[in-house]
């Protein structure tokens, strides 16, 4: 079946969990096991817009150095963090204290801190040819100098997260029916933004419009999400308005498509909204890596997602000036 004939035999049924999909054969040279994954990865962008991915590659210790750098960043002075505030840098890069960010516009302000950083080579360089073209988006990174190893403990992570979302991108490219390295000239310069989050506990009566992250889609082309294990925070909506728990699963990510591929897809993928509330009595840390296409990428529907019964159904604009927007509305700035 082609990408838009199962497009249009959608049944709209509401999820009630979040599938499971295991990447072992992502390098598989046979072709029909290549088809089965593309396959599992067509149903679930297209049904729920959320899964999981197991055997995905990242060993724990780096994940774990990772999650220990943000736990003693987010225990720093609140002066130490407020100097590197996001509103004072370029490029939305730096620090978003407690309720200074707002992704539901219904709600007063989300109930998490958290600190953004975008590409940079391990080892610095003068000027990164990869970040020439990040127009409306570009800012270099800043950096809390108390913590001599944060740097390099996060950016260890980002580049495997990033090398992990440019495997998928063959992937989403088979499920939509194109061929599999359609996407490579469109993700030479990684326009990735990483965001390390602490969400505290939400203990007694909550106000719902003050929760860890009020309901949102996000923004870029897909989220590769690490939670805090043990700890269930996450919820993602389905068609009947029900929030679904999606709970940590040991030795997994969550992966979500977001609004850059699915305006892309002409809206074949699901953007789908999601939202988390800490109310497990501890300190709960995640980490979402945004990976997007390269800033300048103009989203024009991608050619076999489109037919006289599905006409474009979005303004094309590129993919950094849809970014900025929606993070201006966000950071209220
Ligand atoms: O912390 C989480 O589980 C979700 C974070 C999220 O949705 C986001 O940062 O966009
Ligand atoms: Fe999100």
């Amino acid at each position: 079946m082609t990408v838009l004939e199962q497009a249009s035999n959608l049944t709209n049924t509401a999820f009630s969990h979040l599938p499971i999909i295991d990447l072992a054969n992502i390098d598989s040279e046979d072709p029909a096991e290549r088809a089965a994954l593309a396959q599992a990865v067509r149903d679930a962008c297209m049904n729920v817009g959320f899964f999981y991915i197991k055997n995905h590659g990242i060993p724990e210790h780096v994940l774990y150095t990772a999650y220990a750098a943000s736990q003693e960043f987010f225990a720093l002075p609140d002066t130490a963090k407020a100097a590197l505030d996001i509103t004072s840098n370029p490029g939305f890069k730096g620090y978003n204290g407690v309720r200074a960010s707002n992704n539901d516009p219904s709600g007063a302000g989300d109930m998490h801190e958290g600190f953004e950083f975008g590409w940079e080579e391990l080892v610095p360089r003068a000027r990164d040819e990869k970040r020439a073209h990040d127009g409306p988006m570009a800012g270099a990174n800043v950096w809390p100098q108390e913590l001599p190893t944060f740097r390099t403990d996060v950016l260890t992570y980002y580049h495997h997260a990033v090398n992990l979302g440019k495997k998928l991108f063959p992937l989403f490219a088979m499920a939509l029916d194109l061929p599999p390295h359609f996407f490579d000239d469109k993700t030479r310069n990684s326009a990735a933004i990483m965001r390390v989050l602490h969400y505290p506990p939400q203990t007694g009566p909550v106000d719902d419009r003050v929760i860890g992250i009020g309901a949102h889609t996000d923004w870029e082309c897909f989220t590769i999400l690490w939670q805090e294990p043990g700890i269930q925070a996450l919820q993602v909506l389905n068609a009947k308005q029900q929030w679904v728990n999606a709970p940590p699963v040991p030795g997994t990510f969550v992966v979500n498509i977001a609004d850059q591929l699915s305006r892309w897809t002409n809206g074949v993928f699901k953007s789908t909204v999601h939202r988390a509330i800490n109310r497990s009595g501890a300190e709960r840390y995640s980490i979402p890596l945004f990976f997007g296409t390269d800033y300048d990428v103009r989203l024009e529907p991608i050619p076999t997602c489109v037919s006289p019964a599905r006409p474009p159904q979005y303004e094309v604009v590129t993919a950094g000036e849809y970014v900025k927007a929606r993070l201006q509305a966000t950071y209220g700035h």
